[in-house]
């Protein structure tokens, strides 16, 4: 079944159609990628799924259910969570306390429980101070937790982003381009990353430059041009699919990472 549907989704700006009745189905459990030459309207679509942009036209389904046009914190609260291109982190707290930060969509208690601290509320932080630590371990950041995030290499920040994204307890994970600015020994990494987020259960979205990356993890990519989608399939299929070929590498041969 698809956790995300999205059903003719067009979004004008002005006079240029960035997303031109864009449709496809991500089926749950599945590692899904959005690929496409830069301008392609990757983050414009990917924007209206997440809730930042109210498409023109089209409906965004999840779970069964129209979120289209929901502001982003709403469609948060259904378990669909984002990160973004540009990394968004706490950079003065520890990499662990950015961590915790995440598990506020999961967790109860206002700012009176927050001074007067009673014993669920102090036994729910410890609770959430050792669940960061083990997400940090499950991103490879295990010895990295108190140290302050902006002191990480921006590779490890990446993983970071992920491992907060996790504490939110996504049913869907929107990956906005997450190789990007990573060497070859990180994106391994994060390939391996997105593949165990996947096996927790938790279906993933990326949107993504990497074609390395994504032919290794996405079971099923749908690929855009000029604001359509030109074509979808397996990465068999879009690897020597003509017009994605033409499009997206002007013909050349497309390598597989
Ligand atoms: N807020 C906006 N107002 C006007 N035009 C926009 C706006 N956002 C995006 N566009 C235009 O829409 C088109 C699609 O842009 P978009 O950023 O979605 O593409 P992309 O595939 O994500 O590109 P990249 O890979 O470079 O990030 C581009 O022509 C862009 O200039």
């Amino acid at each position: 079944m698809a956790l995300l549907s999205v059903q003719n989704v067009t979004m004008r700006f002005g006079g240029l159609l960035a997303n031109d009745n864009i449709s496809f189905d991500v089926p749950e459990g599945s590692i899904f990628a959005v690929i496409g030459p830069n301008g392609a309207g990757k983050t414009t679509l990917f924007n209206s799924i997440a809730g930042s942009l109210k498409p023109t036209s089209g409906k965004v389904v999840f779970d069964g259910q129209p979120i289209t046009g929901l502001p982003q914190a709403a469609i948060a609260s259904r378990g669909l969570i984002r990160t973004y291109q540009l990394v968004q982190l706490f950079k003065d707290l520890t990499v662990a306390e950015n961590v915790e930060i995440g598990f506020h969509r999961v967790t109860r208690g206002g700012v009176g429980s927050a001074l007067l601290r009673p014993r669920w509320f102090r036994e729910q932080e410890e609770s959430i101070a050792r669940k960061a630590r083990e997400l940090l371990a499950f991103v490879g950041l295990g010895d990295q937790a108190d140290m302050i995030a902006d002191k990480l290499p921006y590779g490890r920040q990446r993983l970071l982003e992920v491992a907060r994204a996790l504490a939110a307890e996504p049913r869907l994970i929107l990956l906005d381009e997450p190789a990007a600015g990573l060497n070859t020994q990180e994106t391994a990494a994060l390939a391996d990353v997105i593949h165990r987020v996947n096996e927790r259960g938790v279906t993933v979205l990326l949107i993504e430059h990497d074609m390395g990356l994504v032919m290794k993890v996405a079971q099923r990519i749908a690929v855009l041009d000029f604001g359509k989608k030109i074509a979808e399939g397996t990465p068999d299929e879009i690897r020597s699919h003509p017009d994605v070929l033409t499009a997206y590498l002007g013909g050349v041969e497309m390598a597989d990472g």
